[in-house]
């Protein structure tokens, strides 16, 4: 579990908070999918959680450790896949033994399977590898730690059309019911059938925090609302005109559309209120 509690954070020549009164609870064996416009926080926010940007106030726990204690035991249980992966010129197989030998429960034949499935030859050095084919060793790499927590900045980054489907079904595979994902983008459509839960941060916090199931629940997306049907938002598109519309029933889940929802959200901030169907966080008011 990762527990936030009233975390605040800028950085030292900007006293503008980046994040703030941001708190939350997230739990294993689901994938966040955490959304924000350009220089919402989400990296720096990704960076706290790893203990490589530590808080101002406030608290982060995962599971029983404190990030910024930077203690051994945490180190080897995450993993941050940064958006631009920093390797050193080595050959790929010294790069391997080295990094691998922090993680205690690095999985070797996972790492060659998942590198096979990428089509990364493990005999190259990584100065010879590609942007895309350095993304997909690091992908190899975070997922064969074995870590508990994995955060990725912006996965899809630069990976082609089969590799962005060969990442959805290695998380899908290889994620399991203790570990807990995180994965910032911008390109929600490459991964959204894998998230189980939204995280927006807006205003230095999260406006909404809610699992897809009850979103899909109190929202649809729709090419002909009903009288009754309150419109959230709309967006033309090659196929006619989409509405975003709350739904008045709670109880069937409906079309819901991750990136539209996100639209709604930034553009109509006023005109909905997030009710917590589980009753486990306070109402988000948007
Ligand atoms: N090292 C730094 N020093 C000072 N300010 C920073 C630093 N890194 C980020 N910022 C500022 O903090 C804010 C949040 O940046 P961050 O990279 O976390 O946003 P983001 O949501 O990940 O953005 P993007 O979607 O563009 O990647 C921005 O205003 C940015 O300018």
């Amino acid at each position: 579990m990762i527990t936030i509690k009233n975390l605040h954070f800028n950085y030292l020549r900007n006293k503008k908070p980046v994040i703030d009164r941001l708190c939350s609870v997230l739990l294993p064996g689901q994938i966040y999918g955490l959304l924000g416009l350009n220089g919402a926080g989400k990296t720096t926010l990704l960076k706290l959680i790893a203990g490589i940007a530590f808080p101002k106030e406030g608290k982060i726990q995962v599971f029983d450790k404190i990030p910024k204690e930077r203690k051994i035991d945490f180190l080897s249980d995450i993993y941050f896949f940064e958006d631009e992966v920093k390797l050193p010129f080595w050959s790929l197989q010294k790069w391997l033994k080295i990094y691998s030998s922090i993680y205690t429960s690095f999985d070797h034949v996972l790492f060659d399977e998942l590198l096979s499935q990428f089509d990364v030859d493990p005999d190259m050095h990584i100065s010879n590898l590609s942007y895309g084919q350095k993304k997909k060793l690091n992908i190899a790499f975070g997922l064969a730690t074995r870590a508990r927590v994995l955060l990725m900045d912006e996965p899809t980054n630069g990976l082609d059309i089969p590799s962005k489907s060969q990442l959805r079904k290695v998380l899908a595979k290889h994620t399991h019911e203790d570990a807990i994902i995180i994965i910032s983008t911008h390109q929600i459509r490459d991964i959204h059938p894998l998230i189980d839960h939204l995280l927006i941060l807006k205003d230095h916090h999260f406006v909404v925090d809610q699992t897809v199931e009850q979103l899909s629940k109190l929202f649809k997306v729709t090419a002909t609302p009903q009288e009754q049907d309150t419109v959230i938002y709309s967006e033309e598109s090659l196929y006619g005109k989409k509405y975003v519309v709350k739904t008045l029933d709670n109880l069937e889940e409906n079309v819901f559309d991750i990136e539209l929802f996100f639209n709604a959200i930034m553009t109509n901030p006023d005109s909905t209120t997030i009710p917590d169907l589980n009753n486990t966080k306070t109402y988000a008011s948007i």
